[in-house]
């Protein structure tokens, strides 16, 4: 389209002058409203219309209303830039009654985050990542014996119950074995029914619902002494934590903020179908694992760029600014493409390949692999759980590789990129599982 003096306007690095601040045009994606292409092209639609538009920022409209779309290292440093953007109200409704849960800690700023985020790193220390650790590799233990006597496993489903078992207990939920397979569906349902619509994102948040009403029942009864979770325990914490005028938090948010504990451990399920997903396609990654000890943080690195999980992180123009001769408009909602970033040709080579050796020469930039969040994990909305995914991750990278074998047998595997979030069709199944003893 061409403006009155006759430049396209869609193209970047176009300029027009207004007074004496030259102003670069922001690129705009040509539809009236790109809501349809967002759920065709899923975690694609950021970067191909930054590829067609040639360009890492553009604007466009979703639900008729506008929204600035970036990608890659630079953006996602100015997108973690408390100065210029706020979280308050930027995450769509669907996904806070789903997802996230509405009065966490995705949703603050300042200094309530800061002091909110401080009792999620407090669970995140060595030692508490080790214990929770040890709770999940006893559960793996028990699950590849039980998964011997199967005839067939749907890794998905049976990794969520490993974790929400084990997260459970390090977090001082109670959970009866009897109700282990209720409360993973419940919490699986809330990741999943987040990209739903109609019945199944109604479903995903009844389950929040529930959820919520499960855990809430918890904090009362440690608030009124019938239960005594450890000390350190996410449950402890959430429910006995008092701000600085001496007041508790408000007992279904600390519920909301526990199931922020126990939800994306679970989650960190469908990175494990990934792991299992990378290593049936590229099978010579097995031996290469068994024989360089570092190769198993590079895997588990290369499967959380390569795999889709979170689109995108959204946040919300805090004050009028100019980026790069653009201008950011207070209050305008701004999404930084997480997968686009960690698939970005300006900082991977090949970006579509999978290459777990190239994160021997990453140079550990906080704004070029963002799987979960950039920035810094105190201060920035980056993922509080990040170190515990990855060790998570190595932890099951190992007994996949070293402590069970198992057959793959014909399923449909295919990884439908509009889906959000993403997983094999057929949820990864496994037969003849056997464990492998280490001596
Ligand atoms: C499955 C693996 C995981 C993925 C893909 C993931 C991804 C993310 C992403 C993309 C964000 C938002 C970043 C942003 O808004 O800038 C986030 C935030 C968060 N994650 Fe994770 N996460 C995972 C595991 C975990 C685990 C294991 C925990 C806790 C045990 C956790 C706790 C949190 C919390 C509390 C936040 C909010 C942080 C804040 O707003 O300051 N996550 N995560």
């Amino acid at each position: 389209m061409l403006n009155e003096h006759g430049l396209n306007i869609y193209k970047s690095g176009l300029f027009f002058f207004k007074g004496l601040i030259i102003m670069t045009t922001i690129p705009k994606d040509k539809a009236i409203d790109s809501t349809p292409a967002l759920l065709s092209d899923g975690y694609n639609f950021i970067g191909n219309r930054c590829d067609e538009l040639g360009t890492d920022v553009f604007e466009t409209r979703l639900m008729m209303k506008k929204v600035i779309c970036m990608r890659g290292e630079e953006a996602a440093r100015v997108f973690y830039d408390t100065d210029r953007f706020n979280r308050k109200k930027a995450a769509p409704k669907r996904l806070q009654k789903t997802l996230f849960g509405e009065g966490g800690v995705q949703g603050i700023d300042g200094e309530s985050h800061k002091n909110r985020k401080e009792l999620f790193m407090s669970l995140m220390s060595a030692d508490s990542i080790r214990q929770l650790l040890g709770m999940i590799g006893q559960e793996w233990e028990l699950a590849i014996k039980k998964w011997s006597t199967l005839k067939e496993v749907i890794l998905l489903n049976e990794t969520e119950e490993i974790l929400c078992r084990a997260v459970c207990r390090w977090a001082g939920v109670p959970l009866k074995d009897s109700k282990v397979s209720k409360r993973t569906k419940q919490i699986s349902s809330m990741i999943t029914s987040a990209g739903e619509i109609a019945l199944d994102h109604y479903k995903g948040r009844r389950n929040r619902k529930k959820a919520e009403k499960w855990i809430s029942g918890l904090i009362n009864k440690v608030r009124s002494g019938k239960i005594i979770p450890g000390e350190q325990s996410a449950l402890a914490v959430f429910a006995q934590h008092r701000d600085r005028d001496g007041n508790r938090l408000d007992e279904r948010v600390a519920a909301v903020e526990i199931l922020n504990v126990l939800r994306p451990t679970v989650a960190i399920g469908r990175f494990i179908v990934f792991i299992a997903h990378a290593l049936y396609i590229y099978p010579e990654y097995r031996d290469k694992l068994l024989q360089q000890p570092e190769m198993s943080e590079w895997f588990v690195q290369e499967v959380r760029r390569v795999y889709p999980f979170f689109p995108f992180a959204a946040a919300r123009v805090k004050k009028d600014f100019e980026w790069n001769g653009i201008h950011f408009p207070k209050g305008r909602r701004v999404l930084l493409d997480l997968y686009g970033t960690n698939h970005h040709a300006g900082t991977w080579d090949d970006p579509e390949v999978f290459r777990p050796e190239r994160f021997k020469h990453w140079n550990g930039s906080p704004y070029n692999f963002i799987p979960q969040g950039g920035g810094d994990h105190n201060t920035n909305h980056r993922c509080a759980g990040e170190w515990a995914t990855i060790e998570t991750m190595k932890l099951a990278l190992d007994y996949i590789v070293k402590k069970m074998r198992y057959n793959v047998p014909q399923q449909d595997l295919t990884i439908d990129m509009s889906n959000f979030p993403a997983i094999p069709e057929s949820r990864f199944v496994i037969t003849n599982v056997n464990s492998v003893s280490s001596t």
